[in-house]
């Protein structure tokens, strides 16, 4: 019996504009209508929101925030709290994605706070982890990501790890074509569960470990297929409705 159920979630990053996001889950909620046993989720840009949550009320597609803030409300520009979210029609939050790692300074410590507030305001946060090019050459991946996952969920309990998902995304994957393969994939996404473990036993089954990095419909039911991948985030493939339609058949079908 499947302890947990795959989840596929699609990050539209800086792209799509509120028509053209309305218009894709329109065309997908048709496409995925009788699709059943896989969490699907879409996070589209902060403005977007709203309106997407609008289009797809009354289908099991959710809406996710691409980024969460730890704190309710106050002097925090550019910021959106996870009850802000939450009002929107959000049910989950990315956090600690390498471009916000990257590119905007986050650090491990906010990565936490940002997952803590999310799950305290009833979001499930996507714990976000991977190493570089550099790091994987260096023979460092494990120990990266592991620090990584250690540092993102300090103080966590059982109970949290059971309403959160992590996904796995090594950075020289994403948005360059190059997928890891289905054994890299999980090789990683093993050590992952083990860490889960040694955190919190047995709960550490029922977590989603998702896979990130140009997941395409052509890759994903090799991905998919291993034991501990258990379902994508998914970048440029989720601003098309029939290819993210199809990754989300793939996750489905996997066993
Ligand atoms: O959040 C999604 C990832 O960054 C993967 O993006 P990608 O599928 O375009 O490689």
């Amino acid at each position: 019996m499947a302890l947990r159920n795959k989840f596929v979630a699609g990050n539209w990053k800086m792209h799509l504009s509120v028509a053209e996001g309305v218009a894709l889950v329109t065309e997908l909620r048709a496409l995925l209508d009788g699709v059943a046993g896989v969490r699907v989720a879409v996070a589209p840009a902060f403005t977007a929101i709203h309106p997407v949550a609008d289009a797809l009320r009354g289908s099991l597609v959710e809406i996710g925030g691409q980024n969460v803030h730890w704190e309710k409300q106050g002097a925090f520009t550019g910021e959106v709290s996870p009850e802000m979210l939450v009002e929107a029609g959000a049910t989950c939050a990315i956090v600690g994605h390498s471009e916000r790692r990257q590119l905007f300074g986050e650090t491990d410590e906010g990565v936490r706070k940002r997952a803590r507030a999310a799950l305290d305001a009833g979001l499930t946060p996507i714990v976000c982890v991977g190493e570089t090019l550099a790091e994987r050459d260096a023979g460092r991946t494990l120990e990266v990501v592991g620090a990584q996952v250690r540092a993102g969920l300090e103080g966590f309990d059982a109970n949290d790890l059971a309403k959160l998902a992590i996904a796995y995304e090594p950075v020289w994957a994403i948005g360059t074509g190059r997928t890891a393969t289905s054994a890299q994939a999980q090789e990683v996404h093993a050590a992952i569960r083990a860490i889960l473990r040694e955190l919190v036993g047995d709960a550490a089954d029922c977590v989603p470990i998702q896979y990130g990095g140009s997941v395409k419909p052509e890759n994903a039911a090799e991905l998919m297929a291993q034991p501990d991948v258990d379902g994508a985030l998914v970048g440029g493939a989720s601003l098309s409705a029939a290819s993210f339609a199809a990754i989300v058949r793939a996750a489905r079908d996997a066993v």
